[in-house]
């Protein structure tokens, strides 16, 4: 059987640092955009127990590669003892704050969970995640979410239709070292979400006048200090709309109100810089491929 899966990128669209716990990690707010571009997952099942996993462009030892560290820890936590064979088409920049590795992670969870028929619920499979790292839960829910914690508590939310333009600037950024340099500012006080909530029943809305008033990024004048290059994309892209760093970077991005009009700013962009288009969704492609081929059962 071959089960082929998309792993997508996201953005953050607010990103608030408000503390630091005893173990080091960050308390933070954060808005998941769950964009419908990204990676590719293709899985196959094999006669034994081996998991091999062609990663394609991506340069990592198989150990390290968080696919293959997905299949292992679900093998360990249900006791399923099958194989498969994984081949990845990576299309998202590594290190670029656009989630590439978590959100293979995820799809490699959800996806063995379906070939195995390990039959784990949600819930169990985003603990999982998050043993594999903080980004890691948002994909394996698949709902555009508003984050607190470390970025594991979630709540989803729904925004308005977005196209984003997101530029690539050459050079990758370690999350750990910005979440360990002393210059990071983390002083930023909580938003509630509560008030918003009122008499309306489903999803909170967050509309454009109120991400346009809480955008902004923590991370994001420390990162320009490291990486001057990143500054200048931003800066760049800055002319033609309020431009902004996601996640702890490299990659810098703007939203437009059409595909087109995104697209017109990424045709002017310089040689030296690589981008793409992408719009914003509410539900992870991940999933809505799931329910189709469940639907077709
Ligand atoms: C801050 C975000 C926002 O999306 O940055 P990006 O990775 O997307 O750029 C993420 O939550 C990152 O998630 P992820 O990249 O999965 O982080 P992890 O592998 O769990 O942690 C990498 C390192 O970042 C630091 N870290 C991460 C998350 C957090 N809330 N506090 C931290 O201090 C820790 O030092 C950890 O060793
Ligand atoms: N399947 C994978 N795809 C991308 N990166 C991976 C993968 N598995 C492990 N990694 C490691 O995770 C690191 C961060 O990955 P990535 O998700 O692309 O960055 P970010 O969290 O900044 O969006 C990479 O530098 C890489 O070493």
């Amino acid at each position: 059987m071959i089960l082929q899966l998309p792993a997508p990128a996201k953005l953050n669209l607010i990103l608030r640092i408000l503390g630091r716990r005893p173990d080091g990690y960050h308390e933070l707010q954060t808005l998941f955009q769950l964009l419908d571009f990204g990676d590719s997952l293709e899985f196959e099942t094999r006669e034994n127990d081996r998991i091999s996993v062609d990663a394609g462009t991506l340069d990592i030892p198989l150990q390290d590669n968080l696919i293959y560290r997905a299949a292992q820890l679900l093998r360990q936590h249900t006791g399923c003892n099958k194989g498969a064979h994984i081949r990845l088409q990576k299309n998202l920049p590594q290190g670029g704050g656009i989630g590439g590795g978590s959100s293979d992670a995820a799809t490699a969870l959800l996806g063995l969970n379906y070939l195995w028929q390990c039959n784990l619920p949600i819930d169990a499979l985003a603990e999982l995640g998050r043993q594999l790292g903080a980004d890691v839960p948002v994909f394996v829910r698949g709902r555009t979410a508003w984050a607190e914690g470390v970025g594991e508590k979630l709540t989803p939310v729904a925004t308005e239709p977005r196209h984003y333009l997101v530029l690539v600037p050459n050079c990758a950024v370690s999350t750990a070292a910005v979440f360990g340099d002393p210059r990071l500012t983390r002083d930023s006080t909580a938003i509630t979400l509560a008030a918003l909530r009122e008499g309306q029943p489903g999803d909170i809305r967050l509309d454009s006048e109120w991400l346009e008033r809480h955008s902004g990024n923590d991370c994001q004048a420390l990162v320009e200090k490291l990486h001057p290059e990143i500054r200048a994309a931003r800066e760049w892209l800055q002319q033609f709309a309020k431009a902004q760093l996601t996640g702890t970077g490299a990659c810098v991005f703007a939203a437009f109100d059409s595909a087109q009009a995104a697209s017109d700013v990424l045709a002017k962009l310089p040689a030296k810089w690589s981008g793409f288009v992408a719009a914003g969704v509410q539900e992870s492609p991940t999933h809505r491929q799931l329910a189709k081929i469940a639907s077709t059962l």
